[in-house]
């Protein structure tokens, strides 16, 4: 096996095309661009962080399969790696059919992941994988007559088309109920009046899994593991990182049973996130993002390749590595603002805590809960490195320019 690949902006380009260009696709197309690799950031909307490092940015909504594939058919990109889940998915599985481009991990699991169905039918029905309970609805009502039949309380609704805790809640009771759908319906990526409720896990920690399928020397598809990521999550969105986080030998077999299993049947090349609720040696399937994952962020400072080097590099068809460089954390930096074009104080401060480091995304707009930025920190101890992280991401305050 032989990989080759080119030179940027000439005919011997290799061309990836980025759907979604936020802070993880932005690390995706830096370390594309270490490679040589010609590269096109495709967003919602204009100045999205990875379309600023990018050598093309365009702005479609990825959504409408027409734009979708009138963009993809004048680019001609070798690889289209979605880096969100609202694309209109079924467009990526006709142009993959006609052979027009190779999509990242493949278009069914580009499919299959983009809303909460796909993924979780073959997870708990097709795989047989333990998950919460769930039922999916269309209806308060519905809604309401699956807590009463089948899930209890407490549970937690979310729209079956979203991410980053965006419409999620949890219900404690029936007063609880009629909130959550509201909120489900506001809250959704792509309006589809369609929820998921589930019952709710008492889990004692969750982790990410972070699986890399990549091409070995013999061609052979090979699975590689990275140390498992822990992390909190507050309204089901990550505040807070580490790796590795510490597992009973049993919990983590299982637990890589599972990521193989899924990973497995979803195919293709390049980094999956999966998502487990572990408890004592029990442990559940969560969802899988088939890219890097933002609880991820923190292998920027833990690992040899971070997870974003090794979806360039798997899907490039070149070997990967998930060795552990050192224990490490990563800590949110929200923008507490709304605001466009916001500043950031305090980043000597941040930056003056021993063994830390400070992404910051670049993003043009800030909401009071939109992740701007990350601060990382290195220790041999993890529990001194999730203390700095969170202090360093502390003394980052944004502010209205
Ligand atoms: N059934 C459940 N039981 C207990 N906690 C849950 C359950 N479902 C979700 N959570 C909590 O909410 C978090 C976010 O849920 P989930 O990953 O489904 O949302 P998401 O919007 O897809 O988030 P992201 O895009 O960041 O992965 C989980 O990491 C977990 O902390
Ligand atoms: N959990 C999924 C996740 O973290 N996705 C990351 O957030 C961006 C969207 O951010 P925005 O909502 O601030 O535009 C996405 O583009 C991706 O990088
Ligand atoms: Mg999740």
């Amino acid at each position: 096996m032989s990989v080759t690949l080119g030179t940027p902006l000439s005919p011997t380009a290799v061309k990836v095309m980025l759907l979604g260009s936020g802070e993880l696709g932005k690390e995706v197309l830096i370390a594309l661009q270490r490679l040589g690799v010609e590269t096109i950031a495709v967003d919602r909307y204009e100045n999205a962080p990875g379309q600023q490092v990018a050598h093309h940015a365009r702005t479609i909504t990825m959504s409408d399969p027409a734009q979708l594939r009138a963009l993809i058919e004048k680019e001609r990109p070798d690889l289209v790696v979605p880096e969100i889940e609202a694309i209109a998915t079924p467009m990526l599985e006709q142009l993959e059919a006609e052979k027009v481009v190779r999509v990242i991990p493949t278009a069914r699991a580009a499919r299959l992941t983009m809303d909460r169905e796909g993924i979780r039918r073959l997870a708990a029905e097709t795989l047989g994988l333990p998950t919460s309970p769930y039922v999916f609805c269309d209806s308060l009502a519905e809604l309401q007559a699956a807590i009463d039949s089948k899930i209890g309380y407490p549970c937690v609704v979310k729209p079956v088309m979203s991410s980053s805790g965006k419409g999620q809640s949890k219900i404690d009771g029936p007063a609880d109920v009629q909130k959550a759908w509201d909120f489900a319906m506001a809250g959704g990526r792509v309006s589809h009046g369609r929820v998921i409720v589930e019952g709710f896990i008492d889990f004692d920690y969750e982790i990410t899994q972070l699986t890399v399928r990549a091409a070995g020397a013999d061609g052979q598809t090979e699975t590689h593991f990275c140390e498992p990521i822990g992390h909190v999550q507050v309204k089901g969105d990550y505040v807070e990182s580490w790796q590795p986080h510490p597992m009973h030998p049993a919990a983590l077999q299982r637990s890589r049973d599972i990521c193989k299993a899924v990973t497995d049947n979803l195919g293709g090349h390049g980094v999956f996130g999966v998502e487990l609720f572990v408890k004592g040696d029990q442990v559940w399937f969560s969802e899988v993002s088939p890219r890097p994952h933002d609880t991820g962020m923190v292998t920027m400072t833990t690992q040899w390749q971070s997870e974003f080097e090794l979806h360039a590099r798997a899907i490039l068809g070149l070997p990967v590595s998930t060795a552990l460089k050192s224990p490490g954390a990563s800590a949110v930096i929200y923008g507490g603002v709304e605001a466009t074009g916001i500043a950031y104080d305090g980043l000597d401060e941040a930056l003056r805590v021993p063994q830390t480091d400070v992404r910051l995304f670049g993003k043009p707009e800030s909401f009071e809960k939109r992740r701007m930025g990350v601060a990382l920190a290195y220790d041999a101890d993890v529990e001194v490195a999730r203390r700095r992280a969170k202090e360093a991401a502390s003394k980052v305050r944004p502010r209205k320019g």
